[in-house]
């Protein structure tokens, strides 16, 4: 069984003496939890905080982007080598907000994946449609284009590895969710897709929902077969709503 995978993702919100008190709350909150991965991704400046924060507790760490260079002149940004170094695990890579926000690429994100690999660093692939699309059924194209895009040239055991995060543009920050069921059909088309050119891995990769996830609403998400956790924006940042958000979702998986 995949191991489910509830994430926060701060964005950008907290400085380092918030960041610190947070994880020693949350720390105490999902002390006995051992059935759900746990991790919190923050801006670079509070990355360190959140690590040493964390020590003695199962929390993983991880950035909200990286540039694909391993060093040089590249102003503002940090590398996957750079967050290696300091032990972080994970890297969110192409959320919609450095996509719409940043004009990210297809192309860049597939870099940015490779560098994380090639460093270790665990990435977590965002992907989704605009209500735009979704409203033109375009939905199966285009989060099947985006995670083939990223995914290019990565190795089976690289894919099985993966996280992949389907966030559905519309339900981000809004209070809307897409309904446990639809997250759970898009969820199982990106899985079907993955399964036509890495056979083993697809089976194997965890696949998160992103969009409004609250504790009112975690248990019919995470109660559904294909959605192996979440990525958590709003409700991440107090450390009662997201361990509540943990909680519940170990609840589940016992
Ligand atoms: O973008 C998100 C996580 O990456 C979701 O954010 P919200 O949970 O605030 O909707």
């Amino acid at each position: 069984m995949r191991k489910p995978f509830i994430c926060g993702n701060w964005k950008m919100n907290k400085n380092v003496d918030e960041a610190e008190k947070m994880i020693n709350n949350l720390k105490a909150k999902v002390k006995d939890v051992d059935n759900v991965e746990m991790g919190i991704c923050s801006t670079a400046l509070c990355l360190t905080t959140v690590k040493e924060a964390a020590q003695g507790s199962e929390l993983v760490t991880g950035a909200e982007n990286i540039y694909w260079k391993d060093s040089g002149a590249y102003t503002g940004e940090i590398s996957a080598k750079m967050l290696a170094a300091s032990d972080i695990e994970y890297t969110i890579v192409g959320h919609s907000e450095r996509r719409e926000i940043f004009g990210e690429s297809d192309y860049e994100v597939n870099k940015k994946v490779l560098s994380a690999l090639a460093h270790g660093v665990k990435p977590i692939i965002c992907v989704g449609e605009t209500l735009e699309e979704r409203k033109a059924e375009q939905i199966e194209a285009k989060v099947n284009f985006q995670v083939d895009s990223a995914l290019a040239g990565l190795t089976e055991a690289e894919v099985a590895d993966l996280v992949i995060a389907y966030e559905p543009i519309w339900a981000i920050g809004t209070g809307e969710t897409a309904s446990a069921e639809e997250a759970n059909r898009v969820i199982g088309i990106i899985r079907e897709n993955i399964r036509k050119e890495y056979p083993e891995a697809a089976d194997k990769v965890r696949i998160q929902y992103g969009g409004s996830v609250k504790p009112h609403n975690v248990e019919e998400i995470m109660a559904q077969p294909e959605i192996d956790g979440a990525l958590v924006g709003g409700a991440s940042l107090e450390a009662e709503s997201f361990s509540e958000i943990i909680l519940k979702t170990a609840k589940i998986y016992k």
